[in-house]
């Protein structure tokens, strides 16, 4: 009788081997999966000579020897956690791979319009992953919450990439659609960065620096999100804000901190900018985001 002809396993293709890729890449290794991390050539040399260096309360403590390349494999089913400043370096690498699928960790809303015009015939899926992770050395990585959470909409419940995930041990949850996944991380999200990164402290204490401005702010992203199509109510809002550690801090605080681009545009400018398209006044949003755009 002939062999039953076996599947051939997907190839996993973790672009952006940072804080967020890094992790999900170490995670998905150590549980067997064909997985390569994409990098530039100095990130990707680094990584191949010294592995990668996690560091996780949930996860444990290892050293990651997971490849690292300089190109995205054809047919690749791709996690893209790069930040939105590095998506117009990223989108041409992703586009010549004609990769299987591209599920987006990337906080924000705009990447996701922008990936699927420039990947026709790729299911473009737009994830959510609620974590605290920094990078502290080129090769090592920090995850500092207890909890990694990953949700997809409904459409790739049983996704290849979603399935992996949660076979390596990330909470994977399926809800909603693309843009309410996008939108329901993004109004918690600009509240908690915004705060956090104005006062450079953890969120306990950037709400008392200020409880007016959070909560007007707070009012203003639930009437946003709320004309995006995802129903908010301020007072929950409020309540998931203040419900979380009080020594929490956001990855925009991270960019702030080293220096260089950050996602201000891709998190408070994403929802300056639905607001004024649906006609809704953001007084204490602009003020924060012009405050912000000053440093
Ligand atoms: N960190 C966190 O706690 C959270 C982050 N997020 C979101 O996840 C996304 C990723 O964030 P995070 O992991 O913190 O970011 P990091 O800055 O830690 O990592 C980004 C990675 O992208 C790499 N990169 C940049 N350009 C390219 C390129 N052209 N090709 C391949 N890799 C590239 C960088 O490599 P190098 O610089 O070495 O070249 C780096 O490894 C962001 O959108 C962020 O908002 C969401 C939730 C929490
Ligand atoms: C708010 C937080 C930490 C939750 O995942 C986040 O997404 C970020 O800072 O980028």
């Amino acid at each position: 009788m002939p062999a039953p002809e076996s599947q051939p396993q997907p190839v996993f293709a973790v672009v952006g081997p940072g804080a967020v890729g890094g992790l999900l890449a170490a995670l998905l290794r150590r549980a067997g999966a064909d997985v390569v991390v994409v990098a530039r050539e100095a990130s990707a040399r680094r990584i191949a000579e010294r592995g990668l260096t996690i560091t996780s309360g949930r996860y444990g403590e290892w050293i990651s020897d997971v490849p690292a390349v300089t190109e995205v494999p054809a047919g690749a089913h791709v996690i893209l956690a790069v930040k939105a400043y590095a998506l117009g370096e990223v989108i041409p690498q992703l586009a010549a791979a004609h990769p299987a699928e591209v599920l987006t960790l990337l906080n924000g809303v705009d990447h996701l319009p922008a990936l699927a015009g420039a990947l026709p015939g790729t299911d473009v899926i737009g994830a959510a992953i609620t974590i605290e992770a920094a990078r502290t050395e080129p090769t090592v990585l920090e995850h500092r919450s207890s909890f990694a959470r990953v949700t997809v909409p409904e459409r790739a419940a049983g996704s290849p990439i979603a399935t992996a995930l949660a076979d390596a041990g990330v909470a994977v949850t399926a809800a909603g659609t693309d843009a309410e996944v996008l939108w329901t991380k993004l109004r918690f999200l600009a509240t908690f960065a915004l705060l956090t990164s104005r006062t450079e402290t953890g969120i306990g204490e950037a709400l008392a620096a200020d409880p007016g401005l959070a909560d007007a702010l707070i009012e203003e992203i639930a009437a946003v999100a709320s004309a995006e199509g995802v129903p908010t109510d301020a007072g929950e809002l409020r309540a998931s804000v203040h419900g979380m550690p009080a020594g929490m801090r956001s990855s925009l605080q991270h960019d702030f901190a080293a220096g260089g681009p950050t996602e201000l545009d891709a998190i408070g400018g994403a929802v300056a900018r639905a607001a004024r398209a649906h006609g809704i006044r953001t007084p204490a949003l602009d003020a924060t985001l012009a405050e912000l755009a000053a440093r």
